[in-house]
């Protein structure tokens, strides 16, 4: 590295100073913490993602500032790399590295050493394209992420405003593949294919209203700016942010689906109403309706991850039947992660699709999809898509032109290249999943509460339990054993032995300082006393903190 490269992180990083005493990790989704901790780990994650793109001939490499679902006054960094997928784990370990750098000086030989290792040409210059959440302190961290990215000298960084996280990964994917990639390119891609889709339903019924639960966060912004442009998709958003309330803080998928209450907002006025919510950063999207004997109650009926997967597995595998002999060709695959509820496990199977597992983390979720010719994948929490390879992708369109136009295959070869437009190929992504499940259920002319019955989902109950030291379990890679502290799987196969259709595993958390428990049985009492139970193994086992 040249003394003026070196010079220029020295200074730039003398303006960044590690805080004390906190270590971090890029864990499940990259690094989270307290904003006020943050400035210097953006700062740095600033110059991995100017070496990246220098890696990788200086494609755009995605800087994305949110803490998701995680509270307001936290926040976070993570990388798309130019495919639009997360940074290759390779690099994980020197994120962790230099965000944890105790020094300016340290800082720089790392830095050295890896641009070394990884024989990186720095002269050229590479391009961070630059994304935050709507929280408060994203301003302050993007600032500091430009910096990051300009120490690299000849690198340039690009504002690209408030976005949610899956539009950045979807506007990085395009750059990279030479077409337009600008914030209303990502809208006009929704709005076509799915009029596309909408114009492709054999017998149209009046759709009745969707109502959004925004979290208080991008995506409920988002949302209103694409419903204008509209019109087959009537959309009430509220938990806009603007009316006061706070991101994520009784809203949002994340709440929903693991507390399986209403968010704020809503209540019996909406019994029966198909409704949403995204999470805050939009990547995550679940459906609910409040039943209407819950009389003032505040409990849902909750339509997770894996009944998404279910419908578009569904919409998917029919389009192939009407493709016929040909389209049964396809491989079509689903992935899940030991969170998904056993009986979505059970209903794509028995749809006749290969499911396999992943650990928790879409980048485990993703890497496993795409040896699919169409692989859907889902964390139970709703954050998914659906990925086309390339080569089925230029078969479909080949077909296009094969089949006559207004055939019943045409129609259904013309379905799946529109899903292939409308769902995000990068990352899982609220807004487009949702525009498809409102399209798969007009398609279908189901409410959401036919939807709801293609299968029962077994009880289930989520805790987390804060310890001593989380990194203290170990896991097997499949996260369903664990194997330390030794003793204590003995001990949870006990209690699961204890109740029909049990199921229970635990894992620390990769984005809180906590371990999560996981229960599944026959009632909902069995799934949470199970719950209770393995919870309090692992106080006793890890100490509670
Ligand atoms: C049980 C659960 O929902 N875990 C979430 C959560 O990860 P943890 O490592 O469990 O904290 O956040 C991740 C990032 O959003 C998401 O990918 C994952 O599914
Ligand atoms: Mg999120």
């Amino acid at each position: 590295m040249e003394e003026t490269q070196i010079a220029s992180i020295l200074k730039s990083s003398e303006l960044y100073p590690i805080p004390q005493s906190v270590k971090l990790s890029y864990g499940t989704a990259g690094f989270r913490a307290d904003a006020s901790l943050l400035e210097s780990t953006v700062y740095r994650v600033g110059i991995l993602s100017s070496l990246r793109s220098l890696k990788l001939n200086s494609s755009t490499v995605g800087l994305m500032i949110t803490a998701s679902h995680n509270k307001v006054s936290d926040n976070g960094v993570k990388v798309s790399d130019p495919s639009g997928g997360m940074l290759s784990q390779e690099w994980e370990p020197f994120a962790d590295q230099i965000a944890n750098a105790s020094s300016p000086k340290e800082l720089v030989s790392l830095i050295k050493d890896f641009v070394e290792k990884k024989e990186i040409a720095i002269e050229k210059g590479g391009e961070v394209w630059l994304g935050r959440d709507t929280r408060p302190s994203g301003e302050s961290l993007l600032r500091a992420a430009e910096i990051g990215v300009r120490s690299v000298l000849g690198s340039v960084a690009v504002d690209v405003g408030v976005l949610t996280t899956p539009q950045l990964h979807w506007m990085v994917r395009a750059k990279n593949k030479g077409l337009n990639a600008t914030e209303s390119d990502y809208f006009e891609n929704l709005i076509t294919s799915f009029k596309c889709l909408i114009g492709l339903i054999p017998v149209k019924l009046e759709s009745s209203k969707l109502v959004l639960d925004g979290a208080n966060g991008v995506g409920g912004l988002k949302m209103e700016v694409l419903i204008r442009s509209l019109s087959d998709i009537d959309v009430e958003i509220r938990n806009t942010g603007r009316d006061g309330g706070v991101l994520n803080e009784g809203v949002g998928a994340d709440f929903v689906q693991k507390e399986k209450v209403v968010p704020l907002g809503f209540g019996v006025k909406d019994a029966g109403m198909r409704c949403a919510s995204f999470d805050g950063d939009a990547d995550r999207l679940v459906y609910f309706y409040i039943p209407s004997e819950s009389c003032g109650g505040d409990k849902v009926e909750l339509l997770d991850g894996d009944k998404i997967l279910s419908l578009f597995a569904l919409f998917i595998k029919e389009q192939l039947n009407i493709i016929g002999d040909e389209g049964k060709k396809c491989r079509l695959g689903v992935v899940q992660t030991a969170y998904a509820n056993g009986a979505s496990t059970d209903y794509v199977k028995e749809m006749g699709l290969e499911v396999v597992f992943a650990k928790t983390g879409v980048k485990h979720l993703h890497e496993k999809a795409e040896e699919f010719d169409v692989g859907i994948y889902f964390e139970a929490n709703g954050h998914g898509t659906i990925l086309f390879s390339e080569c089925f992708l230029s078969w479909l369109v080949g077909k296009q032109k094969d089949y006559s136009e207004g055939s019943d295959k045409h129609n259904a070869v013309s379905r799946l290249v529109a899903v292939s437009n409308l769902i995000n190929q990068a990352v899982g992504d609220a807004l487009s999943g949702l525009l498809l499940v409102e399209v798969i259920l007009q398609h279908m002319g189901w409410s959401v509460q036919k939807w709801n019955e293609l299968y029962k989902d077994l009880p289930s109950r989520q805790v987390k339990v804060e310890v001593l030291d989380r990194t203290a379990v170990v896991t097997t890679s499949e996260e369903t054993e664990a194997l330390k502290p030794l003793g204590i799987q003995d001990a949870i196969n006990a209690e699961i032995k204890k109740y029909g259709r049990g199921r229970a595993f635990i894992r620390p958390s990769g984005t809180e300082d906590v371990v999560r428990v996981y229960a599944e049985a026959s009632t909902q009492e069995a799934a949470d006393s199970l719950a209770s139970s393995v919870a309090q193994l692992v106080k006793s086992f890890l100490g509670s903190s």
